[in-house]
């Protein structure tokens, strides 16, 4: 991937009268430093050895300018070292939030590849030096190309031949870095994917902590853990390894100037084309040369980390969400709920085998409708297509005879309520959850929602009622009540269409009964889609559509459907073992 310089310094963009400020102060500042070696060579060549009893006068003189001197430049790199990190820090906040907004509009199918810990390494680590290279990066090149440009004028003016010795090192030093900032940055970004690895391993064990627990299997965990930990640790020995082959050239090389300074210099005073002052205002000044090296290379980690964590970005920024709006999408108004799916076929990937093959169906407005059919027929697939989280692989799934994929996404889901047997509750208070449903809605109508739900004296009984804190995915209430919950969210969303998936089978009988009554009154009046295994719950459907692997096989009523013998009375024989 070439390095998109475009985008790179897009994001100076609102920030960039601050970030010029402080440029001109890191240029100042360097000019300012320029000049100390020059007044150290007039006090040695010109003011000591002239007149010394007018010296000291002039000395103090020179003195006082460099304590001018030396405000100028603390003041100055006050403004950058703030200013500049400052800077470099919104940058890198600016690029998290779009990122962060970025993978909100990622689609199913992209969350079904990636692991939920890799992401947030990617939110988090990636960009973490990225706010060193934002404003280091501008800065230090103006730093050091002042004072390594100032420098080389100054010496060359002192003594050419010297000065060109210096500079045949330089080739040398350009090709040496020029190799290991490439290995650097290959083990750099090895180094992010594998603290993405760690992260994700953390993310799958702490989040499965009941589980592992409960098969008492921490050490498999710990083992797991370890893997991805000591991989970490190996990617990072050999960056180190590769980090010290580079600074250590680099440091020889340097040591090998100063030599070539100290010899070609003392060879210069014996033949009297250099005096020993320009000797020393060389050596002061060959460190204004060395040190943007030596600076540059070892900030080159930083830098180069903050340069892959960009490349990482881009390439997460760079993917298109599979499923987005069409230009002059439709902004659904008055909906009926009325869901037709014409010859529909469905497969989660282009080498996976289809899930749903010629499919046709139509639901009436306000109807309800139970699916059931064996384990892995697709009745949550054929559910997820009508709010596009996935996209029909062809074949027309209509909403009030409109194609889904021309409604705008947004407005097609706020039609479109789901209650689903694993119920996701954010942590936060009761009232918070509920309120997910509606963002805008008052505290009355969410209390309304909640009594609709049969949740309202459970919440009541909850040590501070609406504002009881349920812990992280709700892990403070009961599967029943937190189903309860999540059926108040859908009440107050108010949706004309609703998806029931398995929403009560994870329920025991007393739970499920509340639940079930909670969820007739959720679907009066709304299309409803049914999907349930226990036929118990779906006795009283208009209709029932039983799907198998190879489409639809029968629909109608419980009882029309039983005096079939087809494949629903095969499902419910075996269930009640009649
Ligand atoms: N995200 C996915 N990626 C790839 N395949 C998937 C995905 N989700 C489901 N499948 C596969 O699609 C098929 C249908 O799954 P689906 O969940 O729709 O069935 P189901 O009828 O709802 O099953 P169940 O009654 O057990 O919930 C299964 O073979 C399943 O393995």
């Amino acid at each position: 991937m070439r390095f998109p310089m475009k985008k790179f310094f897009s994001y100076y963009k609102p920030y960039i009268k601050l970030f010029i400020a402080v440029l001109a102060c890191t240029f100042i500042v360097s000019a300012v430093s320029l000049v100390f070696p020059l007044l150290v060579q007039h006090i040695t060549k010109n003011i000591l050895a002239g007149d010394l009893s007018a010296a000291l006068g002039k000395v103090y003189g020179i003195g006082g300018l460099m304590i001018v001197m030396v405000a100028i430049q603390n003041i100055g790199n006050y403004f950058v070292d703030y200013k500049g990190h400052e800077v470099g820090a919104r940058m890198e906040s600016d690029m998290r939030s779009e990122l962060f907004a970025h993978m909100q509009s990622l689609s199913y199918d992209f969350y079904d590849k990636e692991k939920t810990g890799k992401l947030m390494s990617r939110i988090t680590n990636d960009l973490l030096l990225l706010s060193e290279l934002y404003h280091h990066g501008p800065e230090d090149y103006v730093k050091y190309l002042v004072r390594f440009i100032g420098a080389f004028v100054i010496l060359f003016s002192i003594n050419a031949s010297l000065t060109i010795a210096v500079f045949c090192f330089f080739p040398l030093l350009g090709v040496l870095s020029l190799y290991f900032n490439k290995k650097l940055n290959k083990a750099l970004r090895r180094n992010k994917e594998r603290i993405g690895d760690v992260n994700a391993q953390v993310e799958d064990s702490l989040s499965g902590i009941r589980v592992v627990k409960s098969f008492a299997n921490e050490h498999i965990e710990i083992d797991k853990f370890n893997r991805e930990n000591y991989r970490f640790l190996d990617s990072r020995k050999q960056t180190y390894k590769a980090e010290a082959y580079f600074f250590n050239g680099v440091e020889t090389i340097i040591q090998l100037i100063t030599i070539t300074v100290i010899i070609f210099g003392s060879a210069s005073i014996v033949g009297s084309t250099l005096e020993i002052a320009d000797l020393i205002t060389f050596l002061l000044y060959i460190s204004f040369m060395v040190e943007p090296i030596q600076r540059l290379t070892h900030m080159s980690t930083q830098l180069q980390e903050g340069i892959t964590g960009f490349q990482r970005f881009m390439e997460m920024m760079s993917l298109k969400p599979t499923i987005d709006n069409k230009p002059n999408a439709l902004m659904l108004r008055e909906v009926r709920g009325e869901i037709e799916f014409k010859q529909v076929s469905f497969r989660y990937e282009d080498h996976l085998n289809y899930v749903l093959a010629n499919l046709s169906l139509r639901v009436q407005s306000g109807e309800y409708v139970a699916l059931v059919g064996p384990s892995g027929a697709g009745k949550t697939t054929f559910c997820s297509l009508i709010p596009r989280f996935y996209e029909a692989t062809s074949g027309e799934v209509l909403l009030d005879g409109i194609n889904v994929r021309d409604i705008d996404l947004r407005s097609l889901r706020n039609q479109i309520g789901i209650v689903q047997q694993e119920v996701y509750l954010f942590a936060g208070t009761v009232m918070e959850n509920i309120r997910y449903g509606k963002p805008s809605a008052n505290d009355d109508d969410i209390i309304t929602a909640a009594k609709h739900a049969n949740a309202h004296d459970f919440i009541m009984n909850l040590p501070n009622g609406y504002h009881s804190e349920i812990g992280q995915r709700g892990v403070k209430l009961s599967g029943g009540q937190k189903q309860r919950l999540s059926i108040a969210r859908v009440f107050l969303k108010n949706p004309p269409v609703l998806i029931l998936d398995e929403a009560t089978s994870a329920l025991d009988n007393e739970s499920e009964s509340i639940v079930k009554e909670s969820l007739e009154s959720l679907a009066k009046g709304r299309t409803t889609l049914v999907i349930a295994h226990r036929l118990s719950t779906i006795r009283n459907a208009q209709r029932i559509v039983v799907l198998t692997e190879n489409g639809i096989a029968e629909q109608g009523t419980h009882d029309s459907l039983l005096a079939g013998d087809g494949v629903y009375a095969q499902l419910y024989a075996k269930q009640f073992e009649l």
